[in-house]
């Protein structure tokens, strides 16, 4: 079985990424090290440098998620500031911001870099699109989860095994599948 090194202190990323590559015969380890984040507007240049940095670092090949919400009526925020905003302001001061917005569509992205050491690194990247709820609604998934309307249900409403067949990591991931065979 193929093994892959996954430096990321998110334990729901983990879970996911788990549940996902385990199904395509790839073992999943987690190393919670961390790595310098960027402060770029796009998550591609993040992924790839926190995986050039991280193999370096661990003499390893090792694969990261950089990911984020993009809201269309705040033109692209919290995107690259994601984590910021979740942990210093939450869902419910996102959703404050967009009390009166009519446009509620937005894009959860996930950009995986992969790095062997003395590489060069790849990244790969999945999107979906939704709104953003009205409220929060389910206590399934983590993060933005719900808040992000995906065809009626959020994705905190979904359970992992729905979420995971849709998600923006779900198609960053079986791109990078693609690419390891
Ligand atoms: O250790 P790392 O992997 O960096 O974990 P992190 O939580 O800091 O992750 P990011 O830097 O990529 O920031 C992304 C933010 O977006 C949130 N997020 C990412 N993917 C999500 C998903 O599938 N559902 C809900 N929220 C998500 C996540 O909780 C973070 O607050
Ligand atoms: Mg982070």
């Amino acid at each position: 079985m193929r093994k892959i090194v996954f430096v990321t202190r998110n334990k729901g990323k983990l879970r996911e990424a788990m549940d996902i590559l385990t199904s395509k015969g790839i073992e999943v380890i987690q190393n919670s090290d961390g790595y310098p984040e960027l402060q770029e507007d796009e998550l591609e240049p993040i992924a790839a440098y926190g995986a050039s940095w991280a193999a370096g670092k661990l003499g390893m090949p090792v694969m990261v998620d950089d990911s984020g919400l993009f809201i269309k009526a705040l033109n692209g925020f919290p995107g690259p500031y994601s984590a910021f905003v979740e942990e210093h302001l939450g869902n419910g001061r996102v959703l404050k911001l967009m009390e009166d917005e009519k446009d509620r569509t937005a894009v959860f992205r996930s950009v995986i870099g992969y790095c062997e050491p003395g590489k060069e690194p790849v990244v790969f990247t999945g999107t979906v699109e939704g709104t953003i709820a009205l409220e929060e609604r389910g206590t399934g998934g983590f993060g933005y989860d719900p808040i992000f309307d995906y065809n009626g249900k959020t994705f905190g409403e979904l359970g992992d095994e729905e979420k995971n067949k849709v998600s923006h990591r779900r198609r960053a991931l079986d791109k990078f599948c693609e690419w390891l065979d």
